[in-house]
């Protein structure tokens, strides 16, 4: 059995994180290859080596002297090498990277993070150290070269037999590095585990498992045990961070389970994602919710709308004009609206209007923005009738204000939008009327 362990920024953060690995590596023969990312932080308020290489870009961008943000960098890395008396000569490699740092590529200085932390943790664990920049191909676009990166993962699998690669980056066959969206070393764990026909796929973080509710909104939410791959799809998307978003599809294609498990409590089962539940495997009505901030709405309005062939899709090709991707379209008779992120229409939203006003010609157009958008998630919901009753009454009943529905077509979840003031308080109210509830439930069956 092949097993892929990927281990998060959070599980190797510090020298006592690294033994922590260790442990749970050798505790398994079929944990022979490791993804790690760049340590994270090592206590609340504590920064993320990704962020601080973010940092020394903006400095060198802005020609303003990073010395100090580079040595506080090294020091990570040497506190990590010196207290686990590794001989890996950090100082040597820091110095020789930061001597050259204003000629690096913007990518090639964020990759370091994950580039010298595995490198320690391949002398810890006593395995090879394979550098991502040789095997993880990427096209100039960005994309992966799937056909080339599995020949070369197979050809380093052969050759090693077992190895530490660090995640989040690669390279073009030129030698280019290239990175993934935030939060990618799971995409690289998740790309691993495809190439090399691995049976799972582990995830380790520092929480056991998908929890029903982001934890830090939730006092102790639920623990999901079995989750599909939709509705896994669908919470991290909306923002249940626990595992990248785009993390899913390589391992989804050829049928791989991925299993999230918790550094600090090895012991606990986590979460299992993977294409269907089978009947019986959690059975509640909802999974999970998760939700964003700071969505835009923009509102269009024009009588006898319905009948006008063509007036969605030429709004639309308004927002594809200046690059926006469209989050959701909710439509009435006479009016529809157009659901963006904040982000990306920060500087376009007064050219987006005042065009949809000259090319669509509506009675109205307006905009909402700070908005919320909350995701109820289950794939038990399409089976049994009064979900979106009981969410709608929690929020009433709590006197936030829906300022958008809509429901995905394969009925795995409900999507709201609120005020962004109401966002937490409408994340808590909604677990308390359904996961609480079923608790309390469960529990009374149990009394019985
Ligand atoms: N629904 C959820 N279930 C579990 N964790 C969540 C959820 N929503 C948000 N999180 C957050 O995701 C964090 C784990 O993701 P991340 O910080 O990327 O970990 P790592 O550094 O291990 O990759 C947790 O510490 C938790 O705060
Ligand atoms: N280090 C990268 C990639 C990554 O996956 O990190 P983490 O495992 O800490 O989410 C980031 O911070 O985005």
């Amino acid at each position: 059995m092949i097993k892929i362990a990927k281990f998060g920024g959070s599980s190797v953060a510090s020298a006592e994180q690294f033994r922590k690995v260790k442990d749970i590596v050798e505790s398994d023969p079929d944990r022979r290859f490791v993804v790690v990312s760049a340590a994270g932080k090592r206590f609340s308020g504590d920064n993320k080596i990704t962020d601080l290489l973010l940092l020394v870009n903006a400095h060198v961008q802005y020609h303003v002297d990073c010395t100090a943000l580079l040595a506080d960098i090294q020091r990570r890395f040497q506190d990590i090498a010196d207290e686990l008396g590794l001989k890996w000569p950090v100082a040597e490699k820091f110095e020789a990277f930061a001597r050259n740092i204003k000629k690096h590529s913007p990518e090639y200085v964020v990759s370091r993070g994950e580039w010298f932390t595995a490198n320690l943790m391949a002398e810890y664990l006593g395995l090879s150290f394979v550098d991502a920049a040789d095997v993880m191909v990427f096209h100039h676009d960005g994309s992966v070269d799937m056909e080339r990166t599995a020949i070369r993962l197979k050809d380093v699998m052969v050759r090693n037999g077992s190895f530490v690669l660090p995640g989040f980056y690669g390279a073009t066959v030129d030698g280019q590095i290239k990175l993934f969206d935030r939060g990618g070393g799971d995409i690289t764990g998740a790309i691993l585990a495809r190439c090399i026909n691995a049976d799972l796929y582990e995830n380790w973080t520092d929480v056991s498992g998908f929890l029903s509710a982001d934890p830090r909104i939730v006092d102790s939410p639920r623990s999901i045990k079995r989750i599909t791959f939709d509705e896994m799809r669908e919470l991290s998307y909306m923002g249940a961070s626990v595992l990248q978003e785009e993390a899913i599809f390589p391992v989804r294609e050829v049928n791989i389970p991925i299993q999230i498990k918790n550094t600090n409590r090895p012991q606990d089962e986590g979460t299992i994602i993977r294409e269907s539940a089978e009947a019986g495997e959690d059975e509640h009505l909802i999974t999970g919710i998760a939700g964003k901030r700071d969505f835009v709405s923009v509102h269009i309005k024009k009588a006898h709308m319905s009948g006008e062939v063509g007036l969605v899709r030429k709004t639309l090709a308004i927002f594809e004009r200046y690059g926006v991707s469209v989050e959701h379209i909710p439509t009435g008779v006479d009016s529809f609206g157009v659901i963006v992120n904040g982000a990306d229409v920060r500087n376009s939203v007064y050219s987006i209007i005042s065009d949809i006003r000259k090319e669509i010609n509506p009675d109205d157009v307006s905009m909402v923005d700070k908005l919320a958008l909350l995701s109820v998630v289950g794939r038990n919901m399409s089976k049994r009738s009064g979900t979106s009753g009981k969410v709608f009454g929690a929020l009433g009943d709590a006197g936030i204000n829906i300022r958008m529905i809509t429901q995905s077509s394969q009925e795995i979840s409900i999507i709201m939008g609120v005020n962004n003031e109401d966002f937490e308080r409408a994340i808590k109210v909604i677990y308390e009327r359904f996961v609480a509830d079923e608790m309390v439930c469960a529990g009374a069956a149990e009394v019985q």
